[in-house]
């Protein structure tokens, strides 16, 4: 994301300049990597990234901005030259209450906008840079997964599954995404089961839903796998929502509605009887954030683009029986799509 298409972004919002206080915005615009101590003010003439005197030397490392080294009150007195007389736009979803109170009282002569999504619309579409980020930490994960897949046997706790995964990730220098989702049985029932200490059983369906977070980009994936020999019904769903996904990944290019390839997982699932065990979203974009614009939900505006990277991640819960979801990471091409999660898909 350049400057010059923010800059273009804000007019197209009717703002002269913008607070930005989101970190992961922060850290688009500025490079700078520890965004939550940082914030960026962009003018129509200036860009400047303000943070305080812990991060004097990796400000001036990373930051592809110029850098004010102060903490409020100051940063905001030091600021207030530039937005005299201007409509400053400010990040709704990531300004408290109370930060927005000291913008008032240290910017008494501008006018202050609130905005929503506008950097996050603008970092939907990922660089050439950020698209190899994201591999890389998809990379990692799949082979983090390689590592605790024969672990998910009968008689092991999910947690130690979960702490295999961790483990390798952090001995690679990356981290978890989110909390590793292991969950076998009838947790399987709940789409964000982090890891128990449920000891695993045979006949079990486990859905293992994890990421690496790798220079500060994320991957995430999802594959369900069997314990021995689950039962008809569940290896039925199994089925149903592994033709849900493979379906909806082959649907996704360029131009095609984000609202309607969630349709297109649901209908299938609602073929199979299972259209009310689909609980969530199809699934959302990936990179800075774990989720992040366009989301692929029915009530989405968005509409896909070469260059995002989503999620297709169908899933269907039968409340005290188990669950079933699969997930691929994807990258809109040109021209269609490119899988970028690489684990296989086990034939349960
Ligand atoms: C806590 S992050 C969860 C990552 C996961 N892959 C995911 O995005 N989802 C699992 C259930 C649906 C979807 C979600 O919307 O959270």
């Amino acid at each position: 994301m350049t400057i010059n298409a923010l800059r273009e972004a804000m007019q197209q919002s009717g703002v002269d300049a913008m607070w930005i206080s989101g970190p992961s915005n922060v850290r688009a615009i500025s490079g700078f990597t520890h965004p939550k101590d940082g914030k960026v003010l962009v003018t129509a003439q200036e860009a400047t990234l303000f943070t305080d005197a812990r991060y004097t030397v990796q400000a001036r490392d990373e930051s592809r901005l110029p850098q004010v080294v102060a903490r409020p009150p100051e940063t905001y007195e030091l600021a207030a030259q530039s937005v005299k007389g201007q409509r400053v736009g400010f990040e709704a979803e990531h300004l408290t209450v109370a930060n927005l109170e000291d913008l008032r009282k240290y910017w008494p002569d501008a006018t202050l906008v609130p905005l929503r999504g506008v950097i996050e619309g603008l970092r939907a579409v990922k660089s050439e840079e950020e698209i190899a980020a994201v591999q890389a930490a998809q990379d990692l994960a799949d082979r983090a997964f390689a590592h605790a897949r024969p672990m998910i046997k009968a008689g092991v706790r999910e947690w130690d599954v979960a702490l295999a995964i961790e483990a390798f990730l952090r001995q690679e220098g990356a981290e978890n995404a989110f909390d590793v989702i292991v969950a076998s049985g009838p947790r399987g029932a709940m789409p964000h089961g982090a890891a128990s200490m449920r000891v695993m059983q045979d006949g079990e369906l486990v859905t293992v839903d994890m990421g690496a977070r790798l220079n500060g980009y994320h991957s995430d994936m999802t594959r369900t796998v069997a314990i021995g020999t689950p039962s008809s019904e569940m290896r039925r769903v199994y089925h149903a929502v592994l033709e849900a996904e493979e379906a909806a990944v082959k649907a996704v290019k360029p131009g095609v509605r984000a609202a309607d390839l969630d349709q297109l997982a649901r209908d299938i699932l609602t073929g199979h009887g299972l259209g009310e065990a689909f609980a969530h979203s199809l699934g959302h974009g990936v990179g800075l954030d774990v989720h992040e614009v366009p989301g692929l939900r029915g009530s989405s505006e968005d509409v896909l683009k070469p260059g995002m990277i989503i999620t297709i991640e169908p899933g269907a819960y039968l409340p005290d029986v188990g669950g079933v979801r699969i997930e691929d990471l994807v990258l809109v091409t040109e021209d269609g799509y490119r899988v970028m999660s690489h684990s296989p898909k086990e034939n349960v």
